[in-house]
C-alpha cells in the first residue's frame, strides 16, 4: 500500500443527512480498499471515521461503479445516501445533470434536482420480501417489540418494525439483537418507524456493520415500501430521520430517494498510517 501511495491516499469526506462517508476515487487504477483498510479508516478515534466507505471504480458500461463498506469492515450491497453523495461529485466531474452507475445490486440512475438535492432510483424492492413471524422463529425471550416486522430487500437486507412511537424505542438495544437474528444469515439493517401522517413517517435506524446512524437511504426506501404495502401510507412519503429528511417516491420504474448531499473536506491518508495496514 505504501509503495502504491508514497504520498498518501487521497479521500473525500461527505454526508447525506448526517449519514457520513469516506469516499476514495480509484478510477484509473485498480481497487485498493480492503476490509482492513475500511476498519482502520472507519475508526473514529484512530482513523477518520465514517458510517460507510465508498470506492469509485471505472465501469465499462456506465459512468462509474461503486463499492460500499461498513465501518466494521463488512461489505454492503447498497447504500442510498453514499450513492447520492458520490453521484453529486461525479455529476460535477463529468459536467452532467444525471449519471448512471453500477453497484453490486445492479445499475442505478441519479439526477440533480433544481434545489441542489440529488435523487437516485434505488431500483425495485426485492420481491421475496415478506412479513416475518419472528415470534415463531426462535427464542422470544429477548424480543420485546410488538407486531410483526417486514423484511424488505433494497440490494441489502432490512427488517422494518412499525411502532406507535419510534422515539421510545431502545434502538441500540433492539437493533443489535435483530441485526443478528437467525432469520438473517447475512445479518440485517433494522428500522423502527411510526406513521405521522399518510405521507409522513418517522424512522430511526440501526445499521448492519455501523450501528445507529443519522439516516439510512436504503432503509428509508425499505420502510416506505413496507408502509405502502401495508396500507399505512401512500407510495410517496417524507421520511423524518435523525439527521434530516429523505423523500421517497415508489414509482413504476423503482423506488426514488431524494435528499441533501454535502462534501465536507478532502484529505490524505498518510503513508505511515497505510503502512500499519500491511
Ligand atoms: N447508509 C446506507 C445503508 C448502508 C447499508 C449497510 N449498513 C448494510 O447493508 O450493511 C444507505 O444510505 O442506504
Amino acid at each position: 500500500m505504501t509503495e502504491l501511495f508514497p504520498h498518501g491516499l487521497p479521500f473525500m469526506k461527505m454526508h447525506g443527512a448526517g449519514n457520513d462517508f469516506v469516499v476514495i476515487d480509484s478510477r484509473g487504477r485498480g481497487a485498493v480498499v480492503t476490509a482492513a483498510l475500511a476498519q482502520a479508516v472507519g475508526d473514529r478515534n484512530r482513523g477518520v471515521g465514517f458510517d460507510q466507505l465508498a470506492e469509485i471504480r471505472d465501469a465499462a458500461d456506465a459512468d462509474f461503479a461503486l463499492d460500499f463498506w461498513n465501518a466494521d469492515g463488512s461489505r454492503a450491497g447498497a447504500c442510498g445516501n453514499a450513492t447520492r453523495c458520490v453521484s453529486a461529485y461525479m455529476m460535477q466531474q463529468l459536467a452532467q445533470d444525471a449519471v448512471e452507475l453500477t453497484t453490486q445490486r445492479g445499475r442505478l440512475t441519479a439526477r440533480r434536482l433544481s434545489d441542489g438535492r440529488v435523487a437516485v432510483n434505488m431500483g425495485h424492492p426485492q420481491r421475496d420480501w415478506r412479513d416475518i413471524p419472528l415470534a415463531e422463529a426462535q427464542d422470544t425471550t429477548r424480543l420485546t417489540l410488538p407486531g410483526t416486522p417486514a423484511a424488505v430487500g433494497m440490494g441489502n437486507p432490512h427488517c422494518v418494525f412499525f411502532v406507535d412511537d419510534a422515539e421510545a424505542v431502545d434502538v441500540s438495544g433492539q437493533g443489535a439483537i435483530y441485526e443478528r437474528h437467525n432469520l438473517f444469515p447475512q445479518r440485517t439493517n433494522v428500522e423502527f418507524a411510526s406513521v405521522l401522517a399518510p405521507d409522513r413517517l418517522r424512522m430511526r435506524v440501526w445499521e448492519r456493520g455501523a450501528g445507529i446512524t443519522l439516516a439510512c437511504g436504503s432503509g428509508a426506501c425499505a420502510t416506505a415500501v413496507a408502509a405502502a404495502e401495508r396500507g399505512l401510507t401512500g407510495r410517496k412519503v417524507d421520511v423524518v430521520v435523525d439527521g434530516g429528511l429523505l423523500q421517497i417516491d415508489w414509482r413504476e420504474d423503482g423506488v426514488w430517494m431524494s435528499g441533501p448531499v454535502a462534501r465536507v473536506f478532502d484529505g490524505v491518508l498518510r503513508p505511515d498510517f497505510l503502512a500499519g495496514l500491511e
